[in-house]
């Protein structure tokens, strides 16, 4: 359902992302790891429809969605790193305002509303306004506000920033359970365990670059440390290597 196609990206005059491709199938939970600085938000800014790739396409159902952004409002929700909030709008006024944004309204909107502050276990601070909320309960908002629609790819970065370690285990159950309806779930991270515990594929960045593509069993911990740490030492001094 989603297709980048030899994607590259320049940032700051620097290649952030090179000839990047990837497939995910409908369900399929796939993990962006890598290093600080690995080309990981850059990437997923793409295929939420927020940077334009340099080079290479980005398609969703087929559709090249960078002449069509209407169809990435609708199809994808996004959990940007640094989720922005509107300090002085209540939790469910940011809900209503990102609907309405994604073309709801009416009881359609009042009814996604309800049933997102209740997965997120928001409901109790559904008038707090967002400026007096906690970093974890600003994550969740963003969460609410990704899923608030029924994306059919959920976008998510660095999602277990900030949240507490109850909070991590409803996320993971709550990925898992969106992916078994069928939503394909792309999230970044630098830390492993966050993708042995939920993903059932990874894909490693360094450098921009994809250097690793495959699934991820329980047990693979190991394997999979050692070939994250093989690809992030790529180029660190003797010094780094040793330490
Ligand atoms: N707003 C920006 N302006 C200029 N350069 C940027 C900007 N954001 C990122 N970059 C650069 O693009 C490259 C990739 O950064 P990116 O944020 O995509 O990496 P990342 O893997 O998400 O890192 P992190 O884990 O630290 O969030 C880096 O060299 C970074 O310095």
């Amino acid at each position: 359902m989603l297709q980048l196609d030899h994607v590259t990206r320049h940032r700051a005059g620097r290649v952030a992302v090179q000839d990047l491709s990837l497939e995910l199938a409908p369900g399929q939970i796939l993990g962006l790891l890598g290093v600080n600085g690995a080309g990981k938000s850059t990437t997923l800014s793409m295929i939420a429809g927020a940077l334009r790739p340099d080079r290479g396409a980005i398609r969703l159902n087929g559709e090249d969605f960078l002449e069509q952004p209407e169809l990435a409002r609708r199809l994808i929700g996004w959990l940007p790193e640094r989720a922005p909030v509107w300090p002085e709008l209540s939790v469910a006024e940011h809900l209503d305002a990102h609907g309405r944004l994604r073309g709801l309204g009416g009881t359609a909107l009042r009814a996604a509303r309800e049933a997102v502050l209740a997965r997120l276990e928001l409901q109790p601070l559904a008038r707090r306004l967002a400026g007096m909320l906690s970093q974890g309960q600003r994550q969740r908002l963003g969460l609410a506000c990704a899923l608030l629609h029924h994306p059919t790819l959920l976008v998510l970065d660095e999602p277990a920033n900030a949240l507490d370690p109850v909070q991590v285990g409803a996320l993971r159950k709550l990925v898992r359970e969106l992916a078994k309806a069928g939503t394909a779930v792309i999230l970044s991270t630098h830390v492993l365990v966050e993708v042995t515990a939920v993903c059932d594929r990874v894909a490693i960045l360094h450098d921009g670059r994809l250097h690793h593509d495959g699934p991820v069993r329980a047990d693979d911990h190991a394997a999979l440390e050692h070939r994250f740490f093989e690809i992030a030492m790529q180029g660190a001094t003797p010094a780094a290597r040793a330490a």
